[in-house]
């Protein structure tokens, strides 16, 4: 079964306040992939309001003109609504640009003049949305710059959006944070994790407490195992410089597979309020098995690319990537076996698996249930899988329970079906269209709140501990596979294994009519 569901883009709710937006780093990659194509798509949508200015801010010598043609440029190449046909010269009216070094405050009382002016002239209300897509090291030297040149001190609310990383570790993310409230207040902080604003992880909150069929088996005795993939066919790219010190363990594991988790295993919140859900989310993270270095190496596995082969294309090596240090140690793969040690998890292990150069591009997370407590059809050719609920996150969107079901025309040979909704392709906002609009409307519930870092940098930091020690194994997968199978032995441990996902080579019932296919086969 599969169902496009015409549902409307973003949920109603009318046009952002007027405000004023202010884009630190307006020029760089963030920005143009990201995030000015996501003002674009909210100005096709009809979510902006009439009276909005943004200001972007870079070193770079521009003119407004020169940073709107930017702009229009990014909306055309990145968009997802790039060919609108909307009206170019009413979008790009709300653009304005000040040069300007983040480590100058003189910079900043121009900045300052220069926003005065505009919202005076655009009859603003004086809110302000101070957005940071800067390197992490001009996060605190900005908030601190935009408190001492009185940027802050506005007429309307004050918001501040954050990119990550937040922070290297537990201790450096204390001091930034710190930093941070020197300046703004905790619920003025959006500190972004991109996946929270991800269609199918939002979803996942709307499919356990919307739907009365999943509550009673969304514990540990209906079960066995949660699978959490994140695969990447891109490699380290030209981010050789950050990633070199940050690996999959910081870069994809301490924050989007944590919230992953957490939005899985998350108790009901008493009410749909954002410090309800975050109250509940956070709660997981306490309950976290943490694992000391000489555990985590039990626990966890990593891995680096080496040459190989993706979708008919050679790569090279992690090691050979520009950038890269010769024998570099850093991990592009990480595998982990995570333990939730209350009272709905106890005993189900999570599975984590993250990596760059996979062999496809795939989101998934797989709820396996427990097998039943005995096969009936043991002696009919073939075992019986488990029940799945697959969540497909991305490139795919949707849902799919697997179930097994008479095979047609036989008498009793059973095989897996599946029941699927699939998500129109393109109809989804990008993560950046809604979190920047939940910014603008002052909804932080998709935004990491501190104590949810801070646990979940205290939850990384031994296993990071762990890397560093010459003894802890690093596997070597050739580019274009599923990553080392050291992974396997993770779940086999446990008697489980990978759930094939989205992309990967799965066998199908070849005897089966077309819509009797299942995805991956329980054998
Ligand atoms: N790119 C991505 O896909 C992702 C990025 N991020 C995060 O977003 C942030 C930005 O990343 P990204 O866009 O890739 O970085 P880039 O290096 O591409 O862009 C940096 C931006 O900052 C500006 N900048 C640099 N130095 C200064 C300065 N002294 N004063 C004012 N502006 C300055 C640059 O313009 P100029 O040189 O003209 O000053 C440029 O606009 C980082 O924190 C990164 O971790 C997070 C997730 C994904
Ligand atoms: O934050 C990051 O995420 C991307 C993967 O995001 P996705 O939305 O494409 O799944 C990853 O490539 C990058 O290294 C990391 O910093």
């Amino acid at each position: 079964m599969s169902v496009d569901l015409q549902a409307p883009v973003l949920d109603p709710g009318g046009q952002a306040p007027a405000h004023t937006l202010f884009l630190f780093g307006a020029t760089g990659d963030l920005a143009q992939r990201k995030l000015l194509p996501a003002l674009h798509s909210l100005f096709v949508d009809k979510r902006l309001p009439e009276r909005f200015v943004v200001i972007g801010v870079a070193r770079a010598d521009l003119t407004d003109e020169t940073f709107r043609s930017l702009v229009r440029e990014a909306a055309l190449r990145f968009g997802r609504n790039a060919d609108a046909g909307e009206d170019w010269p009413a979008f790009l009216r709300h653009f304005h640009y000040v040069q300007a070094d983040a480590r100058r405050p003189e910079d900043f009382a121009r900045l300052r003049a220069r926003a005065e002016s505009l919202e005076t002239e655009h009859g603003l209300p004086g809110h302000r949305l101070f957005y940071l897509a800067l390197a992490p090291d001009f996060f605190a030297p900005t908030a601190r710059a935009l408190g001492e040149s009185g940027l802050t001190a506005c007429r309307g609310w004050r918001r501040l959006v954050i990119e990550k990383p937040f922070g290297h570790d537990q201790q450096s993310a204390i001091a930034l944070n710190d930093a941070l409230r020197k300046v703004f207040e905790e619920d003025e902080i959006y500190r972004i994790d991109h996946y929270l604003g991800k269609e199918m992880v939002q979803n996942i909150e709307v499919l356990r407490f919307a739907n009365s069929v999943f509550e009673p088996l969304w514990n540990n005795r209906a079960i066995a195992n949660v699978q959490i993939t994140s695969s990447e066919t891109v490699g380290v790219e030209n981010r050789a410089g950050y990633y070199e010190a940050a690996g999959a363990l910081r870069d994809m594991v301490q924050n989007h597979m944590l919230q992953m988790v957490m939005m899985v295993a998350m108790e009901p919140p008493s009410r749909l309020k954002m410090e309800a859900i975050r109250d509940e989310k956070v709660k997981v993270l306490r309950s976290l098995r943490r694992y000391s270095p000489e555990e985590a190496v039990h626990h966890v596995v990593r891995g680096q690319y080496t040459a190989g082969r993706i979708q008919g294309q050679d790569v090279s090596g992690y090691r050979e990537e520009p950038g890269v240090a010769a024998g570099s140690n850093t991990e592009t793969f990480v595998a982990a076996r995570l333990y939730i040690d209350n009272f709905r998890w106890a005993g189900v292990p999570f599975y984590l698996r993250t990596g760059k150069r996979m062999a496809a591009k795939a989101t998934e997370i797989v709820i396996q249930f427990r097998d039943m407590p005995k096969d009936l059809y043991f002696n009919t050719g073939g075992r019986l899988g488990p029940n799945l609920l697959v969540i497909r996150v991305n490139p795919q969107e949707g849902v799919y329970i697997q179930l097994n079901a008479k095979h047609p025309g036989t008498d009793e040979r059973i095989v897996p079906i599946a029941m699927e909704f699939s998500q129109a392709p393109d109809r989804s906002p990008e993560s950046y269209e809604r979190l920047l609009w939940d910014a603008m409307q002052g909804d932080s519930t998709f935004f990491t709140r501190w104590d949810e870092v801070s646990l979940a940098w205290k939850f990384v930091d031994p296993i990071a501990a762990a890397f560093t020690r010459p003894d802890t194994p690093l596997h070597p997968y050739p580019a274009g596979s599923w990553g080392p199978t050291a992974s396997d032995r993770l779940l086999a441990e446990d008697g489980f294994r990978w759930w094939p996902v989205q992309g990967q080579d799965t066998p199908v019932d070849e005897t089966g009519p077309e819509h009797h296919q299942a995805r991956p086969v329980g054998v």
